[in-house]
C-alpha cells in the first residue's frame, strides 16, 4: 500500500480521502534531520506553509510521486527540484480565496474602528469612548493591488460597502476591471488617492518591497495599509517608520518577511498597528476547502491519475502529455517569451500551428502558450489547467489557427500577442534532438536558442551599430554569448538578439535605447 506522510495540521477530512487509497502517517513540526531521515520510505508528501521542503527534503525522498501544498503559496516547496525530479507539485489555488478575501475585509475594519485595542480596554475593566472614534469607509477610496481571485473579492464587498475602487495590476485588461468596478490606475496614483491600500500579489522580484520608504511618502497621513498576501513585499522598517511619524494613518498585517514574526519595530505602535499571525486561511471552511482538494489529488495521482491543480505538470491525459511534451515546452517558452515583449497589458494571443505541426490537436498547445504568457504574472499559480481561465479572466481573446502550408523544419508554432503597447511575434520550431530554435521575432527571421537572459532590440541596420551595443554592454561587465541579427531588407528595419550569461543591471536597458538606430529594446528572462 501507497504511504503518504502528512507533516502539517490539516483537516481530518484530508487524511479520510487518503485513508482510502493510503497509509496515512501525520506527523506536524518534524525537525528537519528527521523529515529527511523518514521520507525516502513516503510515496505523497502533504504540507501547509509550516514544512519547508527544501531540496534536501526532495532529494531524499526517493519514492516520492506528488508533494501537496495544502493553500496556494507553494513558496515553501522547492519547485524547480520537485519537477527535475519528476514529482507532482499540487495545491489548492482556490480553496482558502473568499477565507483570506473576508479576513482582508476584517483587518480593514478593526483597523477603522481600533477594535482590538478597544476591546482590551473593556477587558481591563476600563471604558474610555474617546480613544476609539474610529474612520468610516463608506464613500473612501481603497487601492487594491492585485486584482486577481483574493484581489476581485475583495472588489466585490468592498463596493458593496460603498468604498470607490481603484486597482493596480498591470496583467489585467480594462473590462475585467470594469466589471469589477474598479478604475485601474498607476501606482503613484494608487498610492496618492487611496484612504485604505490592500495587497493581493504574489511575491516576486517586482513586488518586493514594494512598498517602500518611497512608496509610503506618496500616501496620505490617513492612509491605512492591509497586507494579507506575503512578507517582503511591504519593507516592515520603513512601514513602522512612517507609522509612527504620522506620515500614514496605520497598518493591518497578516504576513510577514520571516515567518514566526521575530523581534519587530512593528510592535507596540498601539491601536494603529493590528499584527496577526497568518491567519488568512485559517477558517474551518477553508481548511476543508484545501485539505479535500489536495487529498482528493494525491489520491488521484496515486491511483495513476493526472492531477488537475499541479503547478509543475500539465494535467492532461497522460499519454497525450508524453507525446506533446517537447511541444508544449516550445508552447510555453514562446508564450512566456512573446508575453515579456509585449509588456503591458494583453488583450489578444493568435497561435498559429503550422505546418506538420497543423495536423496536432491545438488545445494543449493553446493551454501551454497561455501558461508561458502569464507566467510572469501568476508564477506557479497558473498552470495547465487554469491557464485558460486565468486569461479568459484578464480579458484576453485567444485566437486559434492551423495553416498546413507552411513548410518550415518539421512544422512551427507562431504567437503572436496584442496589448497595451502594440503587437508582437515569435515563431519557434523543434530541432530533430527535440531543441527548440527561436525562427523569428516580429516577422524578422532569426535562429537562436532561448536562454536565461535575452536581449532583443528593433533598429535601423546600419554600419557600427552591433559594435556599439557590444561595447556598451562589455562596460557594465556584461558577457555575451551568442548574438544574432535579422531583418528584412539591406539597411531597412531589422532585429538583433542577443544571449547573455548575465540578467542585465539596472539602467542599462535605457543606455541601449539611447544609442543612435535603436527604436526600442527588450530584455527576458526565461
Ligand atoms: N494570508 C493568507 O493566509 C493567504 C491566503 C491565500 C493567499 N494568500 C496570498 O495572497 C496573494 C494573492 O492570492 P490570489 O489567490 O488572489 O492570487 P492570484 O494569482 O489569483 O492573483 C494575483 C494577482 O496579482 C497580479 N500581479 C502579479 N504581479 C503583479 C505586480 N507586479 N503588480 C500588480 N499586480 C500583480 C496578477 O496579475 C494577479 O491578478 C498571494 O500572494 C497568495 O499567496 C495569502
Ligand atoms: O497554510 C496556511 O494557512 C497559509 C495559507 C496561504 O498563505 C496560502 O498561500 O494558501
Amino acid at each position: 500500500m501507497a504511504k503518504v506522510l502528512v507533516s502539517d495540521p490539516i483537516d481530518q477530512a484530508g487524511i479520510d480521502i487518503l485513508s482510502q487509497v493510503a497509509q496515512v502517517d501525520y506527523k506536524p513540526k518534524l525537525p528537519l534531520d528527521e523529515l529527511v531521515a523518514i521520507i525516502p520510505s513516503y510515496d505523497a508528501l502533504m504540507v501547509r506553509s509550516g514544512t519547508k521542503v527544501t531540496a534536501e527534503v526532495i532529494e531524499a525522498g526517493t519514492e516520492l510521486k506528488i508533494i501537496g501544498r495544502a493553500g496556494v503559496g507553494v513558496d515553501n516547496i522547492d519547485v524547480p527540484i520537485a519537477t527535475r525530479r519528476g514529482i507532482v507539485v499540487v495545491n489548492s489555488p482556490e480553496g482558502n480565496t473568499i477565507a483570506a478575501a473576508e479576513h482582508t475585509i476584517a483587518m480593514m475594519l478593526s483597523l477603522s474602528r481600533m477594535i482590538p485595542d478597544a476591546n482590551q480596554s473593556v477587558q481591563a475593566e476600563q471604558w474610555d469612548r474617546k480613544r476609539f472614534v474610529g474612520a468610516e469607509v463608506y464613500k473612501k477610496n481603497l487601492g487594491i493591488v492585485g486584482l486577481g481571485k483574493i484581489g476581485s473579492h475583495v472588489a466585490a464587498i468592498a463596493r458593496a460597502m460603498g468604498m470607490r475602487l481603484l486597482a493596480y495590476d498591470p496583467f489585467i485588461s480594462l473590462e475585467r476591471a470594469d466589471q469589477l468596478g474598479c478604475r485601474l490606475v498607476d501606482l503613484d496614483l494608487l498610492f496618492s488617492e487611496s484612504d485604505y491600500i490592500t495587497l493581493h500579489v504574489p511575491k516576486t522580484p517586482e513586488t518586493e518591497n514594494l512598498i517602500d520608504a518611497d512608496a509610503l511618502a506618496k500616501m496620505k497621513p490617513t492612509t491605512r495599509i492591509v497586507n494579507c498576501s506575503r512578507g517582503g513585499i511591504i519593507n516592515e522598517d520603513a512601514l513602522a517608520a512612517a507609522v509612527t511619524a504620522g506620515t500614514i494613518a496605520g497598518a493591518a498585517l497578516d504576513v510577514y518577511a520571516t515567518e514566526p514574526l521575530g523581534a519587530s519595530k512593528l510592535r507596540g505602535l498601539g491601536p494603529n498597528v493590528i499584527l496577526t499571525p497568518h491567519l488568512g486561511a485559517s477558517t474551518a471552511e477553508a481548511q476543508v476547502n484545501v485539505a479535500t482538494d489536495v487529498a482528493e489529488q494525491i489520491r488521484d495521482v496515486l491511483l495513476g491519475l493526472p492531477a488537475r491543480s499541479a503547478v509543475n505538470i500539465p494535467g492532461l491525459n497522460p499519454s497525450v502529455l508524453e507525446q506533446m511534451r517537447p511541444f508544449l515546452q516550445l508552447a510555453e517558452t514562446l508564450g512566456n517569451l512573446v508575453g515579456q515583449l509585449a509588456g503591458g497589458r494583453i488583450d489578444q494571443l493568435t497561435v498559429r500551428l503550422q505546418g506538420e505541426l497543423a495536423s496536432s490537436q491545438s488545445q494543449p498547445l493553446v493551454v501551454a502558450s497561455l501558461k508561458g504568457l502569464l507566467s510572469q504574472a501568476l508564477r506557479e499559480r497558473v498552470n495547465y489547467v487554469n491557464a485558460s481561465i486565468e486569461a479568459k479572466e484578464r480579458g484576453i481573446r485567444v485566437i486559434e489557427t492551423k495553416d498546413a502550408s507552411v513548410h518550415d523544419y518539421s512544422g512551427s508554432l507562431s504567437l503572436e500577442a496584442h496589448g497595451s503597447l502594440g503587437a508582437h511575434s515569435v515563431t519557434g520550431v523543434l530541432l530533430g534532438d527535440n531543441e527548440i530554435r527561436v525562427t523569428s521575432v516580429n516577422g524578422f527571421p532569426v535562429n537562436v536558442p532561448p536562454s536565461n537572459y535575452m536581449l532583443f532590440t528593433l533598429h535601423r541596420d546600419m554600419p557600427g551599430i552591433i559594435g556599439k551595443i557590444g561595447s556598451l554592454l562589455g562596460s557594465f561587465n556584461v558577457n555575451i554569448a551568442s548574438m544574432q541579427v535579422g531583418r528584412k531588407i539591406v539597411r531597412g528595419e531589422a532585429v538583433m538578439v542577443l544571449s547573455l550569461d548575465d540578467p542585465l543591471p539596472d539602467g542599462v536597458l535605457s543606455e541601449i535605447t539611447k544609442v543612435e538606430g535603436i527604436r526600442d529594446a527588450y530584455t527576458v528572462k526565461l
